[in-house]
């Protein structure tokens, strides 16, 4: 018998096409799976699909087919320790598709229908009266006011320019104010924080050599430094592949975080919130094919 699985598609990620859509579904048929489409027509129906899938079935599979943003709306509306998340990597950046190892969709596709999977840890993001799951990361500070700073009209207009624009705009109106990122053990001053669940951020370029999804806890990367040169450096070094080298970065791991102040709080690229807020790994949140 056909293995069931919820093939949910968001037609407007970066590299989606309807013939890629079919050339998907079409192998995934020869692969002994029965995939049921479910195309979102807004931001929330990834995760409407995920939770009424895992409402309804016990062990559901799930392929968030789109970019970093499909995958973190589906996850977010997963239960919890149950079921299993693919990704088919149709989006722009396709960060996690990347940690994952995946090559092409057509990679993609052939692991999902092998059906190897590992656990997923991922992390929880809380406050402001809020919720949110992610796998990649969470970021307060500089990258975050950038992501809050996107113009619509401009995002329509110039694509992943738009955040090039959000962070001259960002570089601009410069803000030189701290924030306090503590951790069970420690208390850190800085100007902006990431603290990653994956190694890379914003696409190939590694942040974090030393995180991963696969791994309990997370590697927190303190910008100590509050001035724009301390950023240009940052994002010299990290894309010449030296990681975070400079003296006014920190990286040290932690399971859970809290950020104080009131900067702008951005996960998996979005903006979500103000600061104060919390973030804990959250191990075993469901399975993954790899
Ligand atoms: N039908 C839809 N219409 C408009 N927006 C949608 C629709 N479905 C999903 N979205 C939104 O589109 C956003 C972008 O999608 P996604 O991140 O998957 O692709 P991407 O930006 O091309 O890829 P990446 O994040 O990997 O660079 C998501 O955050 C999601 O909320």
């Amino acid at each position: 018998m056909s293995r069931h699985c919820s093939l949910i598609i968001n037609p407007v990620s970066g590299s989606y096409s309807a013939r890629r859509a079919e050339r998907i579904v079409a192998a995934l048929r020869r692969g002994g799976l029965e995939p049921e489409i479910l195309l979102t027509t807004g931001p929330d129906d990834a995760a409407a699909f995920a939770a009424a899938v895992c409402a309804r079935e016990e062990e559901p599979l799930l392929v968030a087919s789109g970019g970093d943003g499909t995958v973190n709306g589906v996850l977010n509306g997963m239960t919890p320790g149950k079921g299993t998340i693919a990704v088919l990597p149709l989006g722009t950046a396709n960060v996690l598709a990347l940690e994952l190892g995946l090559r092409s969709v057509d990679d993609a596709v052939a692991r999902i229908v092998r059906g190897e999977s590992r656990p997923l840890t991922v992390g929880l993001l809380e406050g402001f009266g809020l919720r949110r799951y992610f796998s990649l990361m969470v970021g307060s500070g500089f990258d975050a006011q950038v992501v809050e700073g996107v113009r619509g009209e401009e995002k329509r207009r110039f694509g992943k320019g738009a955040y090039f624009l959000a962070a001259f705009r960002t570089l601009a109106a410069w803000d030189g104010q701290l924030l306090e990122v503590a951790t069970a053990g420690a208390s850190h001053q800085c100007h902006s924080v990431v603290i990653c669940n994956a190694a890379r951020y914003g696409g190939r370029p590694v942040l974090a050599p030393g995180a991963s999804v696969f791994a309990d806890g997370f590697q927190v990367v303190c910008i100590r430094g509050a001035r724009r040169r301390n950023y240009l450096q940052l994002a010299w070094d990290v894309l010449r592949g030296n990681g975070p080298a400079g003296t006014n970065v920190s990286v040290f791991a932690a399971d859970a975080v809290t950020i104080g102040g009131n900067k702008p709080v951005q996960a998996d690229g979005d903006f979500i919130c103000y600061g104060p807020v919390t973030v804990r790994s959250v191990p075993d949140f469901a399975r993954i094919i790899a």
